[in-house]
């Protein structure tokens, strides 16, 4: 188990509270860049929140028309004013229960709100980190404006067209307030991260800790080009034949059929023409299964893609580390993601060593991972939100290539499946058996 200070990224957590404070107009991407940020800290076990001004201000104003916006309305002013009051107030409140990091998502265009917020947060001892996403390509605005926001609670039910024309004079209210962090003036001592033109140009002023510049590091590698990535097990090996974990073996006859069957699989989903990066562990049943893939995709292999190291139980069924090491068994059972292997890597190691690979997906456009059973689990996880109890229990089957698609609030989930028989390596709580047939809820 990790010591209790320490998370395992080297971070004393305790210690640390940062508030992560958006800046920019509308449309720049807040959101998009606040909901990244608080997964990825999730997935490390790092406790994070978003607190979303305007989801407090629609319950005073639900479907406000742009002149609400208009910084001279009094009335619109006052709510925008007590909705970010009451999102600062329950984010204190969070921090106070543990929370490490909290992101307030909002415009905090004025230089006054800016100190207003860094004021309050200093003095309840939180490290403010503002991140400003400024953008001025007229074609990514009105993307986001489509993509996002005419879907918006703020819009719905009313005609498209009306809403972008709304939308766009809302940001145009802003603009006439707008005040790009100034580092030349008075807010030179802020710490903070400057986005421009989606991480064309960055600037980075005052980073003062190992935490801060994680997530600023993490926040510089995203891009929106859109992308996928493909994860796949590798075929069904000689260990998973006869129930054993670990160990290095090659792939079974059925294991060969999926490695020749998946470059045919991988052009269904992807198509002739995209250029695709395959990453794999270093170990032979990975590899193997990528062989027959197209010589002209790139591929690399990555010692940090390795299954999770079992330790001493490497080579064993369940029965035998059960007979073995009963009560290793049972702790694995109770905590999955915090159990360690005598020798070997809990789930939570495993995150920890596949850090280096999300910031390298982050960065990059499509890629196809070939690996282990518990280190896709682990990437899935992040993709999909996963829940750190659950995921340890997901059932990843063999002999399925799945694709998934990051959009700008979620990621869609394709599977293809080779049909081509494999016994099932999952295992449900307790069960010694070699082969089980997994239930609805662990699918
Ligand atoms: N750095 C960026 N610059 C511009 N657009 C971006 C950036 N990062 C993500 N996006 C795009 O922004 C869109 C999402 O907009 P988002 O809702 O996050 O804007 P917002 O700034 O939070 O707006 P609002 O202030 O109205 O809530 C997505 O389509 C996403 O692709």
């Amino acid at each position: 188990m990790p010591s209790k200070t320490n998370n395992g990224v080297g971070v004393q957590v305790e210690d640390t509270k940062i508030c992560v404070v958006m800046v920019g107009l509308p449309a720049r991407g807040k959101s998009y860049i606040a909901q990244l940020a608080q997964r990825y800290l999730q997935w490390l076990s790092i406790p994070a929140a978003t607190f979303n001004v305007g989801n407090y201000r629609r319950h005073d104003a639900p479907q406000p028309t742009a002149d609400f916006f208009d910084f001279s309305n009094p009335e619109g002013e006052r709510k925008r004013r007590a909705a970010a009051e009451a999102a600062v107030a329950d984010m204190l409140a969070w921090f106070r229960t543990g929370g490490v990091v909290g992101i307030l998502d909002a415009t905090n265009s004025t230089k006054e709100r800016r100190k207003w917020v860094w004021d309050t947060c200093t003095a309840h001892g939180i490290e403010v980190l503002f991140v400003e996403s400024k953008c001025d390509d007229e074609k990514v605005i009105m993307a986001n404006i489509r993509d996002v926001k005419l879907t918006s609670p703020d819009y719905r039910g009313q005609d498209p067209e009306d809403a972008a024309q709304d939308f766009r004079n809302r940001i145009k209210h802003y603009e006439k307030v707008y005040k790009t962090i100034d580092a030349d003036h008075d807010e030179d001592s802020y710490t903070y991260l400057k986005l421009m033109n989606v991480g064309k140009q960055v600037i980075i002023n005052r980073i003062q800790d190992y935490l801060q510049s994680r997530i600023v590091y993490y926040l510089m590698n995203l891009h929106i080009r859109p992308r996928s990535v493909w994860l796949s097990r590798h075929g069904e090996s000689l260990y998973n034949l006869s129930g054993r974990i670990g160990g290095d073996m090659l792939l079974s006859p059925r294991g060969e059929q999926y490695a020749k069957k998946l470059p045919e699989l991988v052009r269904e989903s992807v198509g002739d023409d995209r250029p695709l990066t395959v990453w794999t562990s270093t170990l032979k049943r990975t590899i193997a299964t990528a062989r027959f893939l197209p010589p002209h995709y790139n591929q690399l292999q990555w010692k940090a893609l390795d299954e999770l190291d079992s330790g001493v139980c490497d080579g064993l069924t369940y029965q035998e580390i059960k007979d073995r090491y009963p009560e290793d068994f049972a702790a694995r059972d109770e905590d999955k993601y915090n159990y360690r292997y005598r020798g070997g890597e809990s789930y939570r190691d495993v995150v920890i060593r596949l850090e280096p690979i999300i910031m390298e997906l982050e960065r990059s456009e499509d890629i196809l991972i070939v690996t282990h059973q518990a280190v896709l689990r682990c990437i899935y996880a992040y993709f999909m939100k996963k829940d750190q109890a659950k995921s340890p229990w997901m059932n990843v089957p063999l002999h399925t290539l799945i694709k998934l698609t990051p959009r700008a609030y979620g990621t869609e989930e394709v599977r293809y499946e080779a049909h081509i028989p494999a016994v099932s390596t999952w295992r449900g709580k307790g069960s010694t058996a070699k082969h089980e047939n997994p239930t609805p809820e662990s699918l």
